[in-house]
């Protein structure tokens, strides 16, 4: 059990990985957007404040530069910071490519263009939803409790995801996070995500609260299911934690009261582009089931039609 290694995981994600940034590979982009620039580098170093000696250990890859050195150059080439970093700061090389291409956009067209992105996450996501409730929230939102209550109305299956993927890893999330770090969390996520897209056309579902840290993976989850946030009080959330008495894992088991709060605030924009907003402060358990219950029926009674049954669904 305790020897699992993140090369156990069941289903690898395909799609590219996160990019390390390296000295090297910022002294390369540094040096060709020098030259693009057509600046020598005795006039860079003059320009941005640095040596020329310094540009060109900064070039070779020998050097680390520190931040504001960074910002200097970035200024004296008139680049965005972001643009001396490898893949320009994306995760991976076809975001860094759309990003390059809508950045040389005009505003106009940029405005247009987001405009028809919103429209294409509107629409799209009624023809691939099928009948999973994903249920979302800072730990202690009711996710486990209200959404197996909430599955057994509806008479469907309740799925924890956090359960997929310890059952992949073969130990606690805990430990995956301490041995693995999060990018591998993050891919455990992707496979079970696409596992129970796969599975499981109607479920409702107890998502991660750190989930929005993979925008990616979130992306997907909210065009693939209807989405409900379980909101309720900073003081509500760590009442709950105490009175479970806090042995969970993971971020939200070790926060204190303060940051329980910074980490609602830090996430509430991204829990808040779901469906349903339903707020429980204040409500008993069976109050918050009914109501729930009430409001997801209305959220999901969409009349656009649904797309066949694929094979492997239930
Ligand atoms: N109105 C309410 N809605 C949801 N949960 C409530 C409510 N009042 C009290 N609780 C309690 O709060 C706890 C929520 O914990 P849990 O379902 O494990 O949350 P999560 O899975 O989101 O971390 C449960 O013990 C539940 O009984
Ligand atoms: O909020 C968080 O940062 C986390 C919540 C946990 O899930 P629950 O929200 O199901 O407790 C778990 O995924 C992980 O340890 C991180
Ligand atoms: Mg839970």
């Amino acid at each position: 059990m305790h020897h699992a290694l993140e090369i156990r995981m069941k289903k690898p994600d395909a799609r590219p990985t996160t990019c390390p940034v390296s000295e090297g590979e910022v002294g390369a982009i540094l040096r060709a957007a020098r030259l693009k620039s057509g600046m020598a580098r005795k006039q860079l170093a003059q320009t941005s404040g640095t040596s020329e000696r310094y540009l060109a250990l900064l070039e070779s890859g020998e050097g680390n530069p520190t931040l504001s050195v960074l910002i200097a150059l970035s200024q004296a080439l008139d680049l965005s910071l972001a643009e001396l970093l490898p893949l320009g700061g994306e995760r991976d090389a076809p975001t860094a490519t759309l990003v390059g291409l809508v950045r040389h956009l005009s505003f106009d067209r940029q405005g247009a263009l987001e405009a028809w992105l919103r429209e294409e996450r509107a629409t799209t996501p009624a023809t691939t939803r099928d009948r999973r409730v994903i249920l979302i929230g800072l730990r202690g939102a009711g996710k486990s409790s209200l959404g197996k209550r909430l599955a057994d109305l509806r008479g469907v299956p309740f799925v924890e995801m956090t359960s997929l993927v310890e059952d992949a890893y073969g130990d606690d999330i805990g430990q995956l996070i301490e041995r693995n770090g999060y990018a591998a969390l993050h891919r455990y996520e992707r496979a079970a995500w696409q596992d129970i897209c796969r599975t499981h056309r109607a479920a409702v579902i107890a998502v991660p609260g750190g989930i929005v840290a993979d925008p990616d993976l979130y992306d997907e989850m909210l065009t693939t299911a209807y989405s409900v946030w379980l909101k309720a009080s900073a003081d509500d959330h760590m009442a709950r934690v105490i009175a479970e008495g806090g042995v969970r894992a993971g971020a939200a088991a070790r926060i204190a009261r303060d940051d329980l709060e910074s980490v609602l605030d830090a996430r509430s924009p991204d829990y808040a582009r779901t469906q349903l907003h339903f707020d429980t402060s204040g409500l008993a358990f069976d109050m918050s089931l009914t109501r729930l219950a009430e409001q997801v029926d209305k959220v999901m009674a969409d009349p656009r039609p649904q797309p066949p049954l694929r094979s492997g669904q239930e």
